[in-house]
């Protein structure tokens, strides 16, 4: 079975490598923070699960064509992380949720563009602190290559289970866009305009999320699986995710969290690709204009409410209107 290397030793990174460590896997963990746990193996970014002494730690990225390269930096750092490093791993499987914020790209065309290896998507719900201790988790790997069925086979675990797509797209603009409606959730309740008014933040965040991914040449089905509603489900409802967290700061309630929150970046990105593309997504907009302190609670309320009354659905679903 192929070798892992693990790029990245932050909260994902880490709890990857010792999930997959765990089920028997040959893992290597290269970050540039790794000095700093080598002997006590306690990662202050994944609280309470050790980092066993059987995964290889690794301030450099060092991979051969036997290698899968999981990259869980985050996703403003991608493509700058892959310019410097160049690796040519048999697959490179990006782990991190969000759109680059220069380009406008997602992670698996950064890596078409910057490597020669086959580019691979893991995303779907799913909190580092669960995978680490081994509760169950299922996720979606999605790749165009014919690398998908090993990659299933090897980054599934006995408690990670891992379901294949065909749709990168998808699946990537999934994990990327949940991000943003999750940060409307908790600007929501941070706010307290109630449970009600999350439940319609989240649907029609759904909306918005299957129109851009259709726009973008996306399957409309993997955004109801893992990647999209699954995803969506967990982030919007749990004050463990970083980005619901940052919306409950932006409604007034608690501080900011300090650790990565990609949906700050990939709100303003899709917002700019939204535009591009001639796609209608207020709530992206609202949440930009609140990231970027352009617009207050009552302005992002008012110009949301008072939007022209329409249809529910047929507007998401006409595809033709987009490509
Ligand atoms: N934490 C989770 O529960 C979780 C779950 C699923 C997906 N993800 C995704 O994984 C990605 C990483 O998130 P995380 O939670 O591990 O974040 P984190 O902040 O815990 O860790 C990020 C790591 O990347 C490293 N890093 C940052 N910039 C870098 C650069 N320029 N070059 C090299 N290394 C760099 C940092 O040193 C750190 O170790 C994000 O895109 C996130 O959406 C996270
Ligand atoms: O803590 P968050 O908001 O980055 O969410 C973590 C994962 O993406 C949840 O699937």
């Amino acid at each position: 079975m192929s070798k892992i290397t693990v790029a990245g030793a932050g909260a994902f990174g880490s709890a990857l490598a010792v999930a997959l460590d765990m089920a028997g896997r040959e893992v290597t963990l290269v970050g540039r923070n790794v000095d700093a746990f080598r002997s006590s193996r306690d990662n202050p970014r994944l609280k309470g699960v050790p980092i066993p002494e059987s995964i290889t730690l690794a301030t450099e990225l060092n991979v051969t064509r036997d290698d899968i390269l999981l990259l869980a930096v985050p996703m403003q750092a991608l493509s700058g992380y892959l310019e410097q490093t160049r690796p040519t791993p048999k697959a490179a499987v990006a782990c991190s949720k969000g759109v680059d914020l220069a380009s406008g790209r997602g992670p698996t065309a950064i890596i078409d563009d910057l490597l020669d290896a086959p580019s691979a998507i893991l995303t779907g719900p799913s909190f580092a602190a669960d995978i680490a201790r081994g509760l169950p988790t299922a996720l979606v790997i999605a790749t165009r290559s014919d690398t998908g069925a090993d990659l299933q086979e090897t980054l599934s675990t006995d408690t990670l289970r891992l379901y294949l797509s065909d749709d990168p797209i998808g699946a990537e603009l999934g994990g990327a866009l949940k991000n943003v409606i999750a940060i409307a959730c908790g600007i929501c309740i941070g706010a307290g305009l109630g449970e009600s008014a999350r439940a319609a933040l989240m649907t029609r965040g759904m909306a918005e999320m299957l129109r851009m991914a259709v726009a973008m040449g996306a399957k409309p089905e993997t955004l109801a699986g893992l990647a999209g509603f699954g995803d969506l489900a967990l982030t919007c409802t749990s004050a463990q995710s970083r980005n619901f967290s940052f919306g409950l700061s932006l409604g007034g309630k608690g501080p900011a969290p300090t650790a990565t929150t990609e949906g700050r970046h990939t709100a303003r990105a899709i917002v700019k690709l939204a535009e591009t593309k001639g796609v209608d997504m207020p709530i992206a907009k609202m949440v930009a204009g609140m990231v970027e302190g352009d617009l207050t609670l009552q302005q992002a309320l008012s110009l949301l409410l008072s939007r022209p009354l329409t249809k529910e659905w047929p507007y998401a679903y006409r595809t033709d209107l987009h490509r």
